[in-house]
């Protein structure tokens, strides 16, 4: 049997111990919860470094510089700065870019017929379509018509598919 001071001990003992233990718990909750601040322009710096060396690497042991050949349809303002922007990476990193820029009312055999000589084209190694495309033409239809093993974007069906292996 507790006497009355040894009831009061145990409750002051609890309380305190009950406090100590909700305190770790929410340090610990803040620790999970701490922001780290990711220096974007520092990552990208060092992926774009990476990216060169690696170009340059390949040209050393004599092969040719990666080719990326993209495709805008139209002339959708935003989509001129973001090709403008990519080509600009690719200079960047040192592989080798074409653009195709097709009229707005290009028709969508026309450019399935693009994209199927960009994909046996040997001398090509990677195809952007930049989007959004013309309404007339299906978005669906034309990323699964670039060649899986070409699809920089990684928007044909089978590479969407094999997005799952990185969960
Ligand atoms: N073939 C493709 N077409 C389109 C894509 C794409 O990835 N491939 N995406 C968009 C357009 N786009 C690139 O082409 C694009 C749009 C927006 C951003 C982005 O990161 N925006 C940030 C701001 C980034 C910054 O300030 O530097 C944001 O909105 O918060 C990147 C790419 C449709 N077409």
């Amino acid at each position: 049997m507790l006497g009355r001071t040894g009831l009061v001990h145990q409750i002051i003992w609890g309380a305190r111990h009950f406090s100590l233990a909700s305190r770790k718990h929410l340090q610990l909750t803040c620790c999970r919860q701490r922001a780290t601040l990711i220096d974007g322009k520092k990552v990208a710096a060092e992926i774009y470094e990476e990216l060169y060396l690696e170009v340059q690497n390949m040209v050393a042991c004599g092969r040719r510089a990666p080719h990326l050949v993209l495709v805008r349809v139209g002339n959708d303002p935003a989509s001129g700065t973001y090709v403008k922007n990519k080509i600009k990476a690719a200079d960047k990193i040192g592989i080798q870019s074409t653009i195709h820029h097709l009229p707005q009312d290009t028709s969508k055999s026309t450019l399935l017929k693009l994209l199927n000589e960009l994909n046996v084209d040997p001398d090509v190694d990677g195809i952007l379509v930049q989007l959004p495309l013309p309404g007339h033409i299906e978005e669906k239809v034309v990323c699964n018509s670039v060649s899986p093993e070409k699809d920089v974007d990684g928007f044909h069906v089978v590479n969407i598919g094999r997005h799952k292996d990185l969960w």
